[in-house]
């Protein structure tokens, strides 16, 4: 069916805005309905970023960059390619965390994403198909918001991460920007704030749990599956009683993964090889403190068990390494209300003469003496000067990783972990931390984000067409940024930087690509990993 002018400068897959030549715009019946100058792409590029960098504020670069988008996608990221550091943190995360909190209040367009409601079961398929708009999807990245970043529940706001992830792998991976769709699930919302305010946009009831709400999480995975057979299906911030449930009900079925638990496991796993390739330790001598034993704490845990074992250590020994720290303090196989997760990483009382003692971090660390530790708490400046003395005082190259987001929540500033230590401290961050200057010497600050390693993972999956995702490929995909890193250089990061986030993402992709087809586990005939990576590559031209 032939498009009306109107319907191609507003369709943001389709627009080329100024852009169109004149025999597109004779052909496309697009004729006088724009200025006579063709503009070229530098050109609407090198104008749409004066624009941007007249923007006073993060939110308004934000605001702006979200219309751009929204009015035409090559253009977006045109722009996007050549500012890739400068855009992450206002595209994604942290920014992303202030459009989420104020989505009612700034809502201009549903920015082709699909609106699933629990409220009707019976219009998922409809829901799907009607975004999707007839493009050939093959990735799907769905939230339910139970657990957008450390901020707890946002309900249908919590729509903005699935587009921002989303923005992040065509931007670092290449994935077809039409090819993807951002999902919202909403199950209602335990958040006061938003029932009550009358702008909120989702459905003003409390979250639904149980059957109820698997159910619908399974008709939501039948109609995918069904509408889009060749997609990959990305799980993020959905809450800690149901994220594990989901994956482990998924995982051996269809090609899907979570982004909280492997993600986060992988780029963490990565960032300890990394940290270990510069002390030039072994990763068999290292005790790893998580503090928020929740699905990433516990994602994270789990692929380093999976490392510890593929260097030889019996299930029994690996699980030594461990001490997982909640609430409750150091988590023990009596603690109460124990998830499933942490039951796995649990110590025993008998082996600490203070045991009732270990409520709290300070004492935690006092007892254990971590090399390694990961904060995924939620919780701001838990990582203190007095505890990360007291860790430093125990080990010459103390690993730590304050993960939470958004940068209100970090456990600890990336400049006060390498004061704190004189230096000595191996450090990443949830979101981008500048340099630190410290006695002549310039640390790079690993950005230990799951954003370095989703996009490439994920494009190697539907690069190669993948049935499933197993350890095997997450594993490799973990050693796969080994080698970036300058690790020889004083004060080198452990993880390599977001400006050659596009390099090494598809470095991954090729790695994974390869896992997959190495195990035979590929949906389609696939000759050559590295090439079926290169041809799915989208590039941002007209
Ligand atoms: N950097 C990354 O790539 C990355 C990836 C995933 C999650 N995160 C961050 O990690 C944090 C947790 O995310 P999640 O998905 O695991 O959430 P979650 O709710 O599943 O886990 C948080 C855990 O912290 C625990 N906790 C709360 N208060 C605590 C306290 N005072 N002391 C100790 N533990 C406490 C909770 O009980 C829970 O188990 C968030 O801030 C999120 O942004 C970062
Ligand atoms: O979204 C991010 O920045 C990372 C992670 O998925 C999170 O939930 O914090
Ligand atoms: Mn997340």
């Amino acid at each position: 069916m032939t498009k009306t002018a109107d319907q191609i400068l507003n369709n943001p897959f389709l627009n080329k805005g100024t852009a169109f030549t004149n025999e597109e715009r004779h052909a496309l019946g697009l004729t006088g309905t724009l200025p006579s100058k063709v503009q070229t792409i530098e050109e609407q590029t090198t104008q749409a970023y004066a624009q941007f960098q007249s923007k006073a504020t993060r939110l308004e670069k934000r605001i702006f960059l979200m219309n751009l988008f929204n009015e035409n996608r090559t253009l977006f990221y045109h722009l996007m390619d050549q500012h890739v550091v400068e855009f992450m943190p206002i595209v994604y995360d942290p920014v992303v965390a202030d459009s989420i909190e104020q989505y009612n209040q700034l809502f201009l367009d549903p920015q082709n994403a699909a609106f699933v409601s629990i409220d009707a079961p019976e219009d998922i398929e409809a829901t799907l198909k009607n975004a999707a708009d007839g493009r050939d999807i093959r990735l799907v990245v769905v939230t339910d918001a139970e657990g957008i970043l450390g901020m707890g529940d946002w309900g249908v706001n919590g729509v903005d991460i699935a587009i921002g992830k989303l923005m992040v792998y065509t931007a670092a991976a290449g994935i077809d920007p039409s090819q993807v769709l951002p999902v919202s699930i909403d199950a209602g919302t335990n958040n006061q704030q938003l029932l009550d305010d009358p702008l909120y946009l989702g459905n003003r009831h409390k979250r639904v749990y149980g059957d109820k709400y698997y159910d619908m999480i399974d008709k939501f995975v039948e109609a995918e599956q069904k509408l889009f057979p060749e997609s990959l299906l990305h799980w993020e911030d959905f809450g800690r009683s149901n994220a594990q449930v989901i994956l482990d009900k998924y995982k051996d079925k269809i090609a899907t993964f979570n982004d909280d638990i492997q993600g986060t496991g992988m780029v963490v796993l990565a960032g300890i090889l990394g940290a270990l390739n510069i002390s030039k330790e072994s990763i068999k001598d290292q005790k790893i403190l998580s503090f928020g034993a929740g699905t990433a704490g516990m994602g994270i845990a789990n692929q380093i068990m999976d490392e510890l074992m593929q260097a030889g250590l019996s299930e029994e020994e690996a699980k030594q390494h461990f001490y997982a720290v909640d609430k409750q303090g150091l988590l023990f196989d009596d603690t109460e209300d124990l998830t499933p997760a942490q039951k796995a990483f649990t110590r025993k009382r008998s082996e600490f003469s203070n045991a009732d003692e270990l409520t709290n971090l300070e004492a935690v660390v006092k007892a254990v003496h971590p090399t390694v530790m990961i904060g995924t708490s939620t919780q701001p400046g838990t990582f203190t000067e007095s505890i990360i003395k007291e860790m430093a005082a125990h080990t010459d190259r103390p690993i730590i990783f304050p993960l939470s987001n958004p940068t209100k929540l970090a456990e600890a500033k990336a400049e006060d972990l390498i004061k704190w230590t004189d230096g000595r401290a191996l450090v990443a961050t949830g979101i981008p931390a500048d340099d630190v200057e410290y006695k002549g010497v310039t640390y790079q600050i690993g950005q230990g984000n799951n954003a370095l390693m989703y996009p490439g993972l994920g494009f190697g999956l539907i690069a190669s067409t993948a049935k499933v995702l197993n350890n095997e490929t997450l594993s490799a995909a973990c050693h796969a940024l080994g080698g970036i890193v300058d690790t020889d250089k004083p004060g080198a990061a452990v993880l390599p930087p977001v400006s050659k986030i596009t390099e090494f993402s598809q470095t991954l992709a090729t790695v994974v690509a390869q896992s997959v087809l190495d195990q035979k586990l590929n949906k389609e005939p696939i000759a050559d990993a590295k090439q079926a990576v290169a041809d799915m590559k989208w590039v941002p031209e007209y």
